[in-house]
């Protein structure tokens, strides 16, 4: 299976850059159905924006995160202005062309950012072997929150969409053997008083691919100077285990979805909750 699989596929942009104010309008207009209406509903169904939060909106450059800021930026236009963002992006040690090209988009699309540096790729690259990818999302959380607390911000907004969701879903069944999401908001642990929020819950990655595309902005792509050289990445075969299941049942993405929401505790063995194991035995 490996084999055929491609670890880092680029999005190629087909048409030039559209203007910035119909980049701005499509994302309410030609993808209000798939793209802005399911960010709504996300920050309304977990209820991810409360009066005066200051969230940092976490970009990386790349097709997500870049969207993200733009959502960000018409929910203040023509939604409720109950809250202030600040957009952070942290370069990890980009090459420069990459740099230089982040920076482009982000003064084409205004989005004004912070952008800080560390030293993320080349510690990640030395230390963590075969394996990088896990080390360095640990690290680049911790530089994240550690910039969104500096801005005072009491929430840090990352771009991972619907697919993230149900890969991780199934990451975490096939190879840790547990049955885990990835969640919608979260409390730090580390960093006291800041919370975790994933406005992109909802959305389809192939609609962020379309509107992208149609955009014209080249986004970031495999930035990553270390993975790619590496195998250590197992989300990609999910990617292709989930596409050759859909090809047999069109719905079975939202069935690994809502697996995560309709989960019948008199019908595991097993449970852990805020650290403590319990057993189906327990209340037997
Ligand atoms: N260097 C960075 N600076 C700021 N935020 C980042 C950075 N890297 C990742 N993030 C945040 O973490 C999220 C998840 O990172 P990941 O690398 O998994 O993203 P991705 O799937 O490549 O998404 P994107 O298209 O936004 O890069 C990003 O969407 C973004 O919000």
């Amino acid at each position: 299976m490996t084999s055929e699989i491609n670890y880092c596929e680029p999005i190629i942009v087909e048409n030039d850059r559209k203007a910035l104010k119909e980049i701005e309008r499509s994302i309410i207009k030609t993808y209000r159905k798939p793209i802005w209406s399911k960010f709504i509903k996300a920050i309304k169904e977990y209820d991810l924006i409360k009066d005066n939060d200051k969230i940092a909106v976490a970009i990386s450059g790349g097709k997500d995160s870049l969207l993200m800021a733009k959502l960000f930026q018409e929910l203040k236009k023509y939604g409720k202005n109950n809250f202030e963002v600040e957009f952070i992006v942290m370069d990890p040690g980009y090459h420069k062309d990459i740099r230089k090209l982040l920076e482009e988009n982000l003064d084409y699309l205004q989005i004004p950012a912070h952008i800080f540096d560390a030293n993320i790729f080349e510690v990640a690259d030395r230390i963590a072997g075969e394996y990088p990818c896990y080390m360095c999302a640990r690290m680049r959380r911790g530089a994240l929150y550690g910039k969104a607390k500096e801005l005072g911000c009491n929430k840090l907004a990352l771009g991972h969409h619907f697919n993230d969701v149900i890969e991780t879903t199934m990451l975490n069944l096939l190879y840790a053997g547990s049955f885990k999401t990835m969640m919608p908001k979260l409390k730090s642990q580390n960093y006291e008083g800041l919370e975790l929020i994933r406005p992109l819950y909802l959305i389809e990655e192939k609609y962020i691919e379309r509107f992208i595309k149609s955009s014209g902005i080249w986004p970031l792509n495999c930035a990553c100077m270390v993975a790619a050289k590496k195998i250590g990445n197992k989300r990609y075969e999910i990617k292709a285990l989930i596409d050759k299941l859909k090809e047999s049942n069109e719905n079975v993405e939202m069935s690994i979805f809502r697996a995560a929401q309709n989960v019948n505790l008199d019908q595991v063995l097993g449970y852990e909750k805020k650290g403590i194991k319990n057993s189906f035995l327990d209340e037997y």
